[in-house]
């Protein structure tokens, strides 16, 4: 893939603002600037993807006349397929390997005035046991369930400080900043990817069955093996895995999954993580074509998908939007990295929205998947600069 190398331009181009994007994985770190042409149209229309591949295609094209040399596609797609997309093709992309970080600062420490949780904490368990008694009665096994805290903040929070603090507090992951057409940022630093794609190779890594990180070092090595021979977290991950293998089958001429999930952590949370490898039967196969039959995985949704995604649509009280979709990039070859956009936030002036969700399956307790999404929200939380501990702030 060819692409502008701009290493040494990467610090002094690094601040998120107005139009500026940013997604640094351990593979790539790429910032870009400006706007060619947007494109927020939805991925699926009347159950097909033709309208938007072609509007991609012609996108580059033009992006090719007006001389952008390597256009990539870059940004957000929502979890309903259906919905407009916030991609876009930006007029200048630089990459590199080395991290686009260190413009963190300390700033003055902000105020929460008021903070909302939707649903709240009663509903939201109701809504778990609502989903449980539904596993009973139908042929769902797992269902994904959500919710979005929202902080009214006693001044505008720059998205950049937000994003920078995440890259601060946590080294590994995949750190996005996109900018949204309302004047919005979406921020968050996502531990799980959904495809990245080099040539024919595609690596996918899902995660499902989670606990968090406890502080004394013993107590959290405890809980990493608890979780690693939880039935309940086990049985989780299989369905992700076992659809995930039937949706990738297809594509691949190897696909290498191993048979037991690792742990993966955050610096909230422990997770059952599996990495998948494959090689592509057509190499002319995209990035986004393969995320756009993979999403939503059971990781995000539930399963089977279909009846999981009713199913979220009558218990839960809000429009994921972009929460629970996608975040990347991919260039005219369809190489490219999409990771599921989850532990992030959209920042709007002084409002910030941030998401979590918990896969609940049979065996799940409703106290226990609440408790999931308070940890999962910590990693937003932790890096808003508040002056009362993060924990207090829900
Ligand atoms: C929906 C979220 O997490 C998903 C990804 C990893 C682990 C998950 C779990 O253990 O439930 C969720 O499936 C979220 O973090 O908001």
């Amino acid at each position: 893939m060819s692409v502008t190398f701009a290493e040494s331009r990467l610090s002094a181009h690094a601040i998120p603002t107005a139009s500026n994007f940013t997604f640094c994985s351990s593979h790539r770190k790429l910032h870009t600037t400006g706007i060619a042409e947007n494109l927020h149209l939805p991925i699926f229309e009347h159950n097909t993807t033709q309208r938007f591949t072609k509007s991609l295609r012609s996108a580059f094209q033009r992006a090719h006349a007006n001389g952008i040399s390597n256009p990539i596609v870059v940004g957000a797609i929502p979890f309903d397929l259906t919905q407009p997309c916030s991609l876009f093709i930006p007029v200048e992309s630089h990459f590199g390997t080395t991290p686009i970080v260190n413009q963190f600062s300390k700033r003055d420490p902000i105020e929460i005035v008021n903070r909302r949780s939707f649903p709240e904490e009663a509903r939201y368990k109701q809504s778990v046991k609502q989903a449980i008694a539904n596993f009973q009665l139908s042929d769902i096994r797992k269902a994904v369930l959500s919710r979005v805290l929202e902080l009214d903040l006693n001044t505008q929070l720059p998205a950049n400080t937000l994003f920078h603090s995440l890259q601060h507090q946590n080294p590994t992951g995949y750190h996005f900043s996109v900018p949204l057409e309302d004047g919005g940022q979406l921020v968050g630093v996502s531990p799980e990817l959904l495809i990245r794609k080099e040539a024919e190779w595609i690596t996918s890594n899902p995660l499902a069955g989670s606990t968090r990180r406890l502080r004394n070092a013993d107590d959290d090595t405890a809980a990493a093996l608890a979780l690693q021979s939880s039935h309940k977290d086990l049985y989780e991950h299989r369905l992700v895995i076992e659809e995930i293998n039937r949706v990738l089958q297809p594509f691949c001429s190897e696909l290498d999954i191993p048979a037991a999930p690792s742990l993966l952590n955050t610096e909230t949370m422990w997770h059952l993580s599996t990495l998948i490898r494959g090689r592509l039967s057509n190499a002319n196969i995209s990035a986004l074509d393969i995320a756009s039959a993979l999403h939503p995985t059971p990781a995000v949704c539930g399963y089977p998908t279909p009846l999981a995604h009713k199913l979220i649509n009558l218990v839960e009280s809000f429009d994921r939007g972009l929460f629970a979709g996608m975040v990347g990039w991919q260039d005219s070859d369809g190489n490219g990295e999409w990771a599921v956009t989850i532990r992030c936030g959209i920042v709007r002036g002084n409002q910030v929205s941030l998401f979590a969700g918990a896969g609940i399956v049979e065996d799940s307790c409703p106290e226990s998947e609440w408790a999931e999404t308070q940890a999962k929200l910590q990693t937003m939380l932790k890096a808003l600069p508040i002056q009362a501990n993060a924990e207090a702030a829900q």
